[in-house]
């Protein structure tokens, strides 16, 4: 997703407006009530030029000024009063848009297709959560009520200098228009400035992601220095366009009173001439050079507000990119039928008819005309050379992908008419790395199933022989594991994976690999409480042991993407020269439960920590 430096791409000037509308929106009612303090106290400040020339007026003529000195006292106070309620009214606004904004992405980042997930790196779409709605904080509420009271602000300082003299009117405006124009071809270098450095931020948190996600390897690898200047250099690009950023929003910012200083000498010169020749009287230049000196504020506002725009417009453009990314249906598919046989219980059958998958369409096929069917209940093995495409089969059953041609049938039901949460649902599966989450071990247990009761939880414990490590943890189940797990072991957390898959009670268990690193005490508890499972709930399970296949009721050899046979291990080894071969070799490897030298118990794979 990188965007390379167009705002304007997509994000035209018109479609940047109306997804700053669509944020503002919502808090259209609070911006407009902060818009009004703004110009309750803009207005105090606009009437003060005048106040001053009544001032002057009456000293000159000899009249009292304690009156007007008083009613000057109270609008500097007013003023103020509704300065400071704007300016907290917006902030909130400004809180509460960046807030909605995060909730809407956060939703919609959970629900990605994992395709798009697949495509682009976690720590830029986390860089457009955290920071890029950060800047959506100021464009939303302070540009929106700066350019509208320092509009209203300009237009009325125009006036009144209008009505004071309308050459020296001409003369200021003649300065502003060409320093406005300047300012307006510095601010799109602001926006690719920004847009450029926000890119820069998603990059380090891009890379500070890859380090983390294996730090012993970074460590073991002796990588600590590559990968510190790889982290280095997107923070150094980062700077590079925030200070080119910083460079013409200084340039931006100074113009106001550059210009307002140029009006006044030009405004002095034309001004005084204007006085000697008796044109206008000294009152009226006075009240005209205040309503100068007035401007800079409403000026500074609007050069504020069009900085704030484009910095606002790139982050705007990022936020809009992952609106657009492609996201799994919330609850129902659109062509589902009525409802689905969702309360069905017992074990679920599985059918792949014809099924043909590619992750691209410049990739290669990852299954081509697949078909094979698994009744309800029993263990089904799948087995194959690495890269043949078994765990694809359960990607495509949970419909993290789609098939490209061909179905899948799930009780006889086509995968994609069932709702998404519901086929979930009925689905326990245990991945090929079994992820452990940052949290207690508890949380772990309950995440699919977060109403189970301590009794099933024990239950599980004891059957996946996980109660030697409740035990030994210091608060037993609620012990922090650290993030992903790290303070397991490989064997504990793939036990973690299947007791957790074990407690949905689910009516199709997919298991990939997922005995891989147990040690061989655990292994046979985890293959008696799967064989357990197996008389009441459908099991898919990728294999890569012996023990795993010769107890399956049926195998099914996978080859480069299709299915090279199916039947069972007696079946197999005298007709299938792939299995024969796959069965005597490495690719199963040997059962750990078959009787080794001592010490028998060996240990199990290594902590998450490098993960
Ligand atoms: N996200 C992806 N994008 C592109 N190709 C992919 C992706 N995931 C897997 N593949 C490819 O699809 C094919 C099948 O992969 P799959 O993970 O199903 O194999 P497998 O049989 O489970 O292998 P292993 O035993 O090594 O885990 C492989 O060639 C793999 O390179």
């Amino acid at each position: 997703m990188n965007t390379a430096s167009q705002p304007s791409t997509d994000g035209s000037a018109r479609a940047t407006v109306k997804a700053l509308y669509a944020h503002v929106r919502p808090h259209r009612w609070v911006v407009a009530l902060g818009l009004l303090c703004a110009l309750a106290g803009a207005t105090g400040g606009l009437m003060q030029p005048l106040a001053t020339k009544a001032l002057v007026d009456r000293l000159t003529s000899g009249q009292t000024i304690t009156t007007v000195l008083l009613a000057l006292t109270v609008l500097v106070v007013l003023g103020a009063v509704a300065d400071a309620v704007g300016a907290y009214v917006l902030e909130r606004t400004a809180e509460s848009v960046v807030l909605a904004a995060r909730r809407t992405l956060i939703g919609r980042l959970l629900r990605l297709r994992l395709t798009e997930a697949e495509r682009i790196p976690p720590g830029d779409l986390m860089s457009r959560v955290t920071s890029d709605t950060t800047l959506l904080r100021a464009v939303s509420t302070q540009a929106v009520v700066g350019a509208a009271t320092g509009a209203v602000a300009f237009v009325a300082a125009v006036v009144m200098m209008a009505i004071l003299d309308v050459v020296l009117l001409g003369v200021t405006l003649g300065v502003l228009v060409v320093t406005g124009g300047l300012v307006a071809l510095v601010m799109p270098r602001i926006a690719q400035a920004t847009e450029r450095s926000q890119e820069a931020v998603g990059e380090i948190s891009t890379a500070l992601e890859r380090v983390f996600g294996a730090f012993r390897t970074v460590k073991a690898s002796g990588a600590e220095q590559r990968e510190t200047a790889r982290v280095e250099a997107a923070a150094r690009r980062a700077w590079r366009h925030g200070v080119t950023s910083a460079k013409w929003e200084a340039l931006a910012g100074s113009a106001d009173g550059l210009a307002v200083q140029l009006a006044f000498l030009a405004v002095l010169a034309v001004g005084g001439a204007r006085v000697s020749s008796g044109a206008i009287p000294v009152s009226t230049l006075i009240a005209f050079l205040l309503y100068l000196f007035y401007l800079i504020e409403p000026v500074s506002q609007l050069i504020d507000a069009a900085s704030q725009y484009q910095e606002g417009a790139a982050a705007i453009w990022r936020i809009t990119q992952v609106q657009r990314l492609s996201t799994e249906p919330p609850t129902q598919h659109r062509s589902a039928p009525p409802r689905l046989p969702t309360a069905l219980s017992g074990p679920a059958s599985v059918r792949f008819a014809d099924v043909s998958f590619r992750h691209r369409p410049d990739v290669p096929y990852a299954h081509q005309q697949v078909s094979f069917e698994v009744p309800a209940t029993g263990t089904t093995a799948i087995v194959g050379p690495s890269g043949a495409g078994k765990s694809t089969v359960f990607a495509l059953i949970e419909r993290f992908y789609e098939t490209t041609s061909g179905r899948i049938l799930l009780d006889g039901q086509d995968v994609r008419h069932w709702p998404l949460h519901d086929l979930r649902s009925q689905i326990g599966y245990v991945e090929q790395d079994a992820p452990v989450l940052a949290g207690t071990l508890r949380e772990n247990l309950t995440f699919a199933a977060p109403d189970v009761t301590d009794a099933d939880i024990r239950d599980v414990v004891r059957r996946t022989k996980l109660d030697a490590l409740v035990d030994r943890l210091a608060d037993g189940l609620d012990t922090p594991v650290g993030h992903r797990g790290c303070t397991l072991s490989g064997g504990e957390r793939q036990r973690i994976a299947i007791a957790r898959a074990l407690l949905r009670r689910p009516r199709l268990l997919l298991l990939d690999e997922a005995t891989a690193q147990l040690d061989a005490v655990n292994e046979l508890a985890i293959r008696d409480a799967i064989a357990e499972t197996a008389t009441q709930t459908t099991v898919l399970v990728v294999a890569h042991r012996l023990s795993t296949v010769t107890n399956a009721d049926r195998i099914i050899v996978m080859d480069a993407g299709r299915i090279q046979a199916i039947g069972t291990h007696a079946e197999l080894v005298v007709q299938d020269q792939l299995y024969a071969q796959l069965a005597a070799t490495q690719l199963l490897t040997p059962d750990p439960t078959t009787p080794r030298p001592s010490p028998l118990r060996v240990p199990e794979g290594p902590s998450a920590c490098d993960r």
